[in-house]
């Protein structure tokens, strides 16, 4: 996600061009980190993804102003101040302008209209995400799962005719599974369509953060260098599907078949049942929304399935606990899965917000003041912008306890409200209005993908992993997470 505008250079992006292939390779040189690797038992990721950050606030506190180029920018590391301005309603605090090449990919989508058009979308597109919505999504979660993942792992430990287990790069597939996934829910029997939109929107997603490391020329975006040829090719390719899978729909509609039970289907559902049957949104901005789905669904999501392999793939004895939990509230492996049994798996649940609390995707949520504005007594000038880092928040002793750099699951047992001294303390899906619409669909996806995972291997890291968390957009282990899986 983009929510990361002011970074000092020495962060660095990755500035090669090997990008144009998706999937593949993508993540292993993603150097978007600084200094050594971690021990794999460390859990403080903030020296390699935000060592200035760190630094400073031992200086000065977690409050502090510091200047990028000629602009001010505040470090908010207080949670009373983190929680204001994330549940403000009234325009004080908007998201930063995230530059033309990630607008060209995704237009006004969701995640960065704001005001009037921002709360129409959200009307629209939160039916469907709602609770019955999602559980009903459970069969395509669990299909894309046991063909992306489950097959393709006995595959291969089944080859290792002798050893019996098998190394496998889960990154990678996790990837491809929630690529799978949000082709799939979002536009069904239209999956195949679909996911041409994916590859395409995924080819501009690498072009935009190439690019995002480079000085804007203004007026560059209009010259047809051979970049912007690919770019303009990419974005009518998607434009064209994406509208060719809607009229279909729209079609079907007039013809009494309704618009489907997909997301898709279900957002032209909710736009056309609008004041006096007036459409809500455009389709340009329907086709906005869609796009969104696949920037903001896909990568998070795999990254979260990744380090909570990585987090049970070094604490066996949790990985066993939430077996048993698995086969006890949802059967054996041949059992279909259900929404109501995933619900009741608690430990799951627990381990899955500590992997969100140590390896959250987004380490860092950026804002702007429209005008001055006094945040919990801080005097904020209007144009300031806003910088809250979430992976130093996850970490406050103060809020947290002194544990707050080890995994401890155990904190979240009365669930997640009451895991900290601060009941928002959670920050990984944000909080407040902006928060993110598709959480508990993230959570259904990981926790079904994990079931079925559980209840047919046995799994620890492979001796070769190199601990390396790098923030690149999204956090993830810049060299790939190998796993050692053995069959059960
Ligand atoms: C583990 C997975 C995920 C994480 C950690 C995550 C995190 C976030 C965060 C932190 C935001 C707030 C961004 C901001 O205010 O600038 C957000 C917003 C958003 N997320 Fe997610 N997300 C995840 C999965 C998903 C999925 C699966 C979808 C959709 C299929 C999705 C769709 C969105 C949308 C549309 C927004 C913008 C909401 C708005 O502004 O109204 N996310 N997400």
């Amino acid at each position: 996600l983009v929510h990361l505008v002011w970074r000092p250079a020495s962060t660095g992006r990755r500035t090669g061009s090997s990008w144009a292939t998706p999937y593949r390779g993508d993540r292993r040189d993603a150097a978007a980190a600084s200094g050594e690797s971690l021990d794999r038992g460390s859990h403080d990721t903030t020296t390699r993804v935000m060592p200035y950050v760190r630094a400073w606030t031992s200086l000065y506190g977690k409050v502090f102003l510091w200047w990028s180029g000629p602009r001010p920018v505040l470090n908010v590391g207080d949670y009373d101040m983190v929680k204001r301005i994330l549940s403000d309603k009234s325009g004080l605090y908007v998201k930063p302008d995230p530059g033309p090449s990630i607008m060209a990919m995704l237009g006004n989508g969701l995640i960065f209209s704001e005001g009037d058009v921002w709360a129409r979308h959200r009307r629209v597109v939160h039916p469907a995400f709602a609770m019955d919505k999602l559980k009903m999504m459970t069969g395509t979660f669990e299909a894309s799962a046991r063909e992306v993942i489950i097959g393709a792992w006995e595959a291969r430990v089944e080859a290792a005719a002798t050893t019996k287990e098998a190394t496998v790069e889960v990154g990678e597939q996790f990837t491809e599974l929630t690529a799978d996934v949000i082709s799939h829910t979002a536009f069904g029997s239209s999956y195949r369509q679909g996911k041409e939109v994916f590859m395409a929107q995924r080819e501009l997603q690498f072009m935009a953060m190439a690019s995002m490391n480079k000085v804007h020329v203004p007026g560059l975006e209009y010259v047809p260098t051979k970049n912007n040829v690919r770019r303009w090719q990419l974005q009518r390719k998607a434009r064209g599907t994406l509208m060719a899978i809607i009229e279909e729909r729209l079609a079907a509609a007039k013809e009494a078949k309704g618009y489907g039970t997909d997301l898709l289907g279900l957002m032209l559902e909710a736009n056309n049942a609008g004041d006096g049957g007036q459409r809500v949104m455009s389709m340009d901005e329907i086709i906005d929304e869609c796009k969104t789905f696949f920037f903001a669904g896909h990568d998070t999501t795999a990254h979260l399935l990744t380090w909570a392999m990585f987090l049970l793939g070094t604490h066996p004895e949790w990985q066993q606990r939430l077996r048993e939990e698995v086969l006890r509230e949802c059967g054996g492996a041949g059992t279909p899965l259900h929404g109501d049994a995933l619900n009741k798996l608690k430990l799951v649940t627990m381990v899955l917000y500590e992997t969100l609390r140590l390896y959250g995707a987004v380490n860092v949520m950026g804002r702007q003041a429209t005008a001055d504005a006094d945040i919990c007594g801080v005097k904020v000038p209007k144009g300031t912008a806003l910088s809250i880092p979430f992976v130093m928040l996850h970490r406050d002793v103060e809020v947290w306890g002194p544990d707050a750099n080890e995994f401890n699951t155990l904190r979240f047992q009365d669930g997640v409200g009451s895991a900290a001294a601060h009941p928002n303390a959670l920050l990984a899906f944000s909080l407040g209005p902006r928060s993110c619409i598709g959480q508990g669909f993230a959570m259904l996806e990981a926790k079904t993908t994990l079931v079925l995972i559980l209840r047919r291997f046995e799994f620890e890291v492979a001796p070769e992993y190199v601990h390396a968390p790098a923030d690149f957009l999204t956090l993830q282990p810049q060299h790939g997470l190998p796993v050692v899986l053995k069959l059960l």
